[in-house]
């Protein structure tokens, strides 16, 4: 067995114990854990010891939130409309590299898990493998430094540059409140799966990322369409064999198809949503329409809601989805005007709402997101209102359980 540094661990307002080799290895440092590689390239930091460390910083409440999906599947959409339900914008940690992928507000912090990207661009492109690659990316450091900030204990994360495509120095991430792993592997890594308290799954058909990486990448990138097409298809069998079989584990999937409202549609412009939400996940019991367990289809479209061509349609049921018992509640359209959302919002239950009408007002808010009209939208603020839920009942039974044992 290696022998480990021991560095003073007085410092941490946590208690710290050393066992077995693993990959990583610690020191304390002021007052968060310094987590370093034993790779070649950093190895000459701190030795090539290895060492498992457990740690537990008493009275921490960080609850993880893992969000997967494809490259240009929404994302970065679903995470502004997350922390705004929270109140407060996310912003870059302040004063630090300024092309962090790292999103800070009161209550949330977004990490990117490209930043466990262990092979950088070139490095990738001589070893020939793509970055949806397991053998590219890091999961010892991502489960160790996941689980540190879920005891309460910062870490040094590294970087990974999207501008330069190198791996930059690390950045100091406090633990946060909630926690959100998002990216291409938050549910690969059996490890880092144990320590999510939800995890989400944007699933995206070919039909639909093809039409909005056309639309991002041409309009805002200036990519041409035989560009982005090589790109999508030399994604395809890795993002098959890694990315997308972690749709299984989620707790909530948002699936994007193409409308079955208008024939043959090829346009990928009116969208068919559906919320795949898990049965019998703790701190999260699922929406539904009109009468829960019931099969439900139903058009809200007439006196009370505008709808132009081709309609709306809404379902909602029982299925099973991987073995597991789900609730199934479906959109397909689009609103015409979304102050009219209430309508629809009223005919919903389990919204975790802490108002009448709060979904509405959230969707009113950010009309301008892309989504903001369909189920994408919708749905994305569902889950955020569902989020912040299964925080409050985490962190009241936390509470409570230290007033119970001085009870006892
Ligand atoms: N719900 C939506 N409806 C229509 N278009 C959308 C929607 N969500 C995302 N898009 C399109 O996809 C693009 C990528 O979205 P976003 O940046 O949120 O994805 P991402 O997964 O964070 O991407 P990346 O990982 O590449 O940074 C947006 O610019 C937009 O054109
Ligand atoms: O899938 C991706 C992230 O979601 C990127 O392709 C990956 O991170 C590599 O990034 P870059 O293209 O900037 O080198």
């Amino acid at each position: 067995m290696a022998v480990c540094p021991v560095y003073t661990t007085q410092s941490l307002n946590s208690t710290c114990s050393i066992s077995t080799p693993s990959k990583t290895h610690f020191s304390s440092h002021h007052n968060h854990l310094v987590f370093y590689r034993t790779s070649k390239r950093t190895s000459k930091r701190g030795g090539s010891s290895s060492c498992v460390i457990t740690c537990s910083a008493g009275d921490s409440q960080t609850v993880v939130i893992g969000l997967a999906a494809d490259s240009g599947c929404g994302k970065s959409t679903f995470m502004r409309r997350l922390t705004s339900v929270f109140g407060g914008a996310a912003e870059p940690p302040k004063g630090g590299n300024p092309d962090s992928n790292t999103l800070i507000s009161d209550m949330t912090t977004v990490i990117c898990l490209d930043d466990y990207h262990s092979l950088d661009r070139t490095g990738r492109k001589e070893k020939g493998v793509t970055a949806l690659d397991p053998r590219a990316n890091d999961f010892d450091l991502m489960y160790e430094q996941v689980k540190a900030l879920k005891s309460g204990i910062a870490v040094d994360k590294p970087i990974y540059n999207h501008v330069t495509g190198l791996l930059d120095p690390p950045e100091l991430i406090k633990p946060p409140k909630i926690l959100v792993i998002e990216g291409l592997h938050p549910m690969f890594d059996e490890r880092v799966r144990d320590l999510l308290d939800f995890s989400i799954y944007l699933d995206i058909s070919n039909e639909v990322k093809f039409a909005w990486k056309i639309q991002r990448d041409m309009a805002e990138r200036g990519h041409s369409l035989e560009s982005i097409k090589a790109s999508i298809e030399a994604r395809k069998p890795d993002f098959d064999a890694f990315i997308d079989p972690q749709k299984q584990y989620a707790d909530a999937v948002i699936e994007v198809l193409p409308t079955q409202l208008i024939p043959d549609d090829n346009e990928g412009k009116v969208l068919r949503v559906r919320l795949i939400m898990k049965e019998g996940v703790e701190h999260f019991s699922p929406v539904y329409l009109f009468d829960e367990g019931s099969t439900i289809s139903w058009i809200p479209c007439g006196r009370k809601l505008t709808c132009s061509y081709p309609g709306i349609k809404f379902s909602y049921g029982p299925d099973t989805y991987f073995g597991h018992e789900v609730s199934v509640l479906e959109m397909d359209g689009q609103f015409d005007r979304l102050d009219e959302l209430i309508y629809v919002e009223s005919h919903l239950s389990n919204l975790s709402t802490k108002f009448y009408g709060e979904v509405t007002q959230q969707m009113l808010k950010h009309a301008d997101f892309p989504g903001s009209n369909n189920g994408t939208g919708l749905f994305q603020t569902i889950v955020g209102l569902k989020i912040r839920d299964l925080y409050e009942q985490i962190t009241a039974i936390k509470t409570a359980a230290p007033l119970q044992a001085t009870k006892a």
